[in-house]
């Protein structure tokens, strides 16, 4: 089996005079949650629509562990799970009942049912009304049923969408945990950078159909580090102090920042000669960007080029 879930190749999509997706190169190690970021309109649903074959590209293919999804449509999606927008539901019907209808159709064990019950959390309230069921309980439905079929791959868009932060919370969790407890590999999108950051360990970022990044959040870090944070009685004399060999230190409220990467010695001379010139030094904290924070960056440098 090919290690790679999804990868895309020149893939490219408009509507009308909108480039949706422009040349997209997408790689999704498998095993992995991967976050596809973005904000609204960046190409991410109709990404996800071609993946799952429900639209066509203008251009370029998208396989998923190694089948095409136009020439081997079956053999791509045999295997996926998904959960696009607001999943719909009977809502007369009870949770198991909905499930029950899904299991026939893709001619699973009755096992199949219960398991994905208990996987997202709803073997309690299984027999009751749909019509009852919160937001977050309808979103697990949904997710249940995407699970039904023991998927080798999750393709989740927006799962997040309209829950509370209690809902938010387990749809996170069952995330986070979808590879090591259904060994499925996740793409999860989402408009929410930060949220994000929490359940994913690899990153895609997209901005109006193009592909700014994708790594390891990890990787993204490294290569974009945040700073060093000098926290200090007078900030703003010690940031001057500093400039003359860190010429962007800046001083805010009680701290010095200063940008960039900066290793152990560095840090302990500059500790030393800050207390040397008898400024308190109350504390030394190596900071990380947000990933809000490198989208901007990213999305800025992108803007220069073009
Ligand atoms: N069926 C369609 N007809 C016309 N334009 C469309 C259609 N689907 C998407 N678009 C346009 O393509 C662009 C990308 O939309 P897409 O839904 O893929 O973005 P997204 O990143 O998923 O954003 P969102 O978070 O808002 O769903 C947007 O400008 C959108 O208006």
């Amino acid at each position: 089996m090919s290690q790679t879930a999804i990868r895309t190749e020149n893939l490219s999509r408009r509507f009308g005079r909108v480039t949706a997706v422009s040349d997209l190169g997408l790689e999704v190690p498998a095993g992995r949650v991967c976050g596809f970021l973005g904000p609204n309109g960046a190409g991410k649903t109709t990404t996800i629509r071609i993946l799952l074959g429900l639209i066509r590209p203008d251009r370029g293919n998208s396989a998923i562990f190694g089948h095409d999804v136009r020439k081997a449509r079956r053999a791509a999606l045999t295997g996926v799970g998904s959960l696009v927008e607001t999943p719909a539901h009977y809502l007369n019907l009870t949770g198991r009942e909905n499930l029950e209808i899904t299991r026939h159709l893709l001619g699973l064990p009755k096992t199949a049912t219960d398991r994905a019950l208990e996987q997202v959390g709803l073997t309690e309230a299984a027999n009751r009304k749909v019509k009852g069921y919160s937001l977050g309980m309808r979103q697990r439905l949904g997710l249940a049923r995407a699970l039904i079929d023991t998927p080798k791959l999750l393709i989740l868009d927006e799962p997040t969408n309209g829950l509370d932060p209690a809902g938010i919370h387990e749809m996170r969790n069952l995330i986070r945990e979808a590879p090591d407890r259904f060994g499925a590999t996740v793409l999860v999108s989402s408009h929410l950078l930060g949220e994000v950051e929490q359940t994913a360990d690899h990153v895609a970022l997209m901005d109006r159909g193009r592909l700014l990044f994708q790594d390891t959040l990890d990787n993204l870090h490294a290569a974009h580090p945040g700073g060093l944070e000098i926290r200090t009685d007078r900030a703003a004399e010690a940031a001057e102090r500093l400039k003359t060999r860190h010429a962007d230190a800046r001083a805010e409220e009680g701290r010095v920042i200063l940008p960039g990467a900066h290793d152990a010695t560095e840090i302990a001379a500059l500790n030393r000669e800050l207390v040397e010139a008898e400024f308190d030094i109350s504390g030394l904290r190596t900071l990380k960007p947000s990933l809000e924070d490198l989208f901007m960056k990213l999305t800025r440098r992108l803007g220069d080029q073009s």
